[in-house]
C-alpha cells in the first residue's frame, strides 16, 4: 500500500511512528514542511525535516519531541559568550553538525531534497522523506506591537514569544515562488491513501498546500484523503495551532478545521479553493462534531486521537486506513 503523508513537527513525526507500526509493509511518503526553516550563524535548519528524521530514525529528544537526545548545548554558550545571537533558539551541538552537513551540502549545489536523502541514508527513518519543494519559504508572521505591525519570523513567534501575541496574519514568504520537490506530485497522484496526520493545519499542512500545485494534485488525486484532528475538545493537543488558526480565521474546534480544509469533490461556497478530505478523524470528546462535518460532505468517525503511545498512535492510523477504505468503497 503506497501512503502519502503531508507532515509537519511533533505532532506528524509521532504519527508517523503509529503508522508505521500499523503498516510495516507500506511504502510510506512524507512530504515535509519546510515553512519553519530558518538560517541561523550561518547554516540552515530544518526543524519539521530534522523531526521526522530524528523521531523515526530513532535520534530525537523525546521529551522535548524536537532535537537530538542525549543533546549538550556548548557550541550556543559559545555563540552567546560572543554576544552573538539570537540566543532564544535552542540550537544542540549534535544537532549542529546536522545543519553543518546540510548546508556544505547545499552549498556544493545539491537541492534540499538531495541533502534529505543523504542526511536520511544514515538515519534510516523507513518513509521517504521529500521536502515540500527545494526552494526558500519560510513562515513569517505578523503580529502587532504598540499600533505598528510588523513581520517576525515563525521561529520567533513560536520560541521566543511563545506566541503570546495574536497573530494577524501567517505568511509562507517564498511560497508562491516555490515549485513541488521532485518526486512530490507523483507520489500524490501514485498514492493509494493520502493522510493529513495531526500537524498544525496552518504552519505546517497549511504550508505545504500553499507550494503551487500541491494542493490541486491532492484535491484530484484517486486516493482517498483522511484527516486527523489535531484540536481536541475545542484546544490544539500540542502547542499553539489556536494562535495561527485565529490568524486565518478558523475557530479551533475539531469540525471547523475540516471544513477549512473542505470536502474533496465540493469547491468551497464562495469558489474558494478546491476542498480536500474525504474523511476525518474527531476525537470521542468531539463526538457531536460528526454530525456537523459528515454535513458538510466529509465522512466522520469518533475515535481516541491521543497519541499517548504507540498503541494508541498505531490504533489511531488503522483506524485512519479503515476508514478510507469505507469511503473508496
Ligand atoms: O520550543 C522550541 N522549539 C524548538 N524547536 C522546534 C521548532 O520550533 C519547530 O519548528 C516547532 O516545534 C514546530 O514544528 C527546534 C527544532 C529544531 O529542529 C532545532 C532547534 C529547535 C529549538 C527549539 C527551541 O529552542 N524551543
Amino acid at each position: 500500500m503506497r501512503i502519502v503523508v503531508l507532515a509537519g513537527g511533533i505532532g506528524g513525526a509521532r504519527f508517523l511512528r503509529g503508522l508505521k507500526a500499523a503498516q510495516p509493509e507500506a511504502e510510506i511518503t512524507v512530504i515535509g514542511n519546510t515553512g519553519d526553516d530558518i538560517h541561523l550563524f550561518g547554516l540552515k535548519v530544518c526543524p519539521d525535516l530534522d523531526t521526522v528524521m530524528y523521531t523515526l530514525g530513532g535520534g530525537i529528544d523525546e521529551e522535548k519531541g524536537w532535537g537530538r537526545d542525549d543533546e549538550s548545548f556548548r557550541v550556543k554558550e559559545e555563540l552567546a559568550a560572543y554576544g552573538v545571537g539570537p540566543d532564544w533558539f535552542g540550537l544542540g551541538d549534535r544537532d549542529v553538525a546536522t545543519h553543518l552537513v546540510r548546508t556544505q551540502m547545499l552549498g556544493a549545489g545539491f537541492p534540499l531534497s538531495a541533502v534529505t536523502e543523504a542526511l536520511c541514508d544514515r538515519w534510516r527513518p523507513g518513509v521517504r522523506l521529500l521536502p515540500m519543494t527545494d526552494d526558500r519559504v519560510e513562515t513569517h508572521v505578523a503580529i502587532g506591537e504598540g499600533g505598528e505591525r510588523r513581520a517576525i519570523h515563525f521561529q520567533e513567534y513560536w520560541v521566543r514569544m511563545r506566541a503570546s501575541v495574536d497573530a494577524h496574519a501567517v505568511v509562507p514568504v517564498g511560497a508562491e515562488q516555490s515549485v513541488p520537490a521532485p518526486g512530490v506530485l507523483e507520489a500524490i497522484a501514485a498514492a493509494d491513501v493520502i493522510l493529513f496526520p495531526p500537524s498544525n493545519p496552518v504552519v505546517s499542512v497549511g504550508t505545504i498546500l500553499a507550494v503551487p500545485g500541491i494542493r490541486d494534485a491532492v484535491a484530484a488525486a484517486d486516493a482517498p484523503v483522511i484527516g486527523l484532528s489535531p484540536i481536541v475538545g475545542g484546544a490544539p493537543v500540542r502547542g499553539m495551532a489556536d494562535k495561527v488558526l485565529a490568524a486565518v480565521g478558523v475557530e479551533a474546534t475539531a469540525a471547523a478545521v475540516a471544513r477549512h480544509y473542505g470536502a474533496k469533490g465540493r469547491a468551497a461556497a464562495d469558489d474558494g479553493p478546491a476542498g480536500l478530505l474525504d474523511g476525518w478523524l474527531v476525537d470521542e470528546v468531539d463526538a457531536a462534531a460528526v454530525a456537523d462535518v459528515e454535513a458538510a460532505g466529509i465522512r466522520c468517525r469518533a475515535v481516541p486521537l491521543m497519541m499517548t503511545d504507540l498503541d494508541a498512535t498505531a490504533a489511531m492510523a488503522r483506524v485512519a486506513l479503515t476508514l478510507a477504505g469505507e469511503v473508496r468503497a
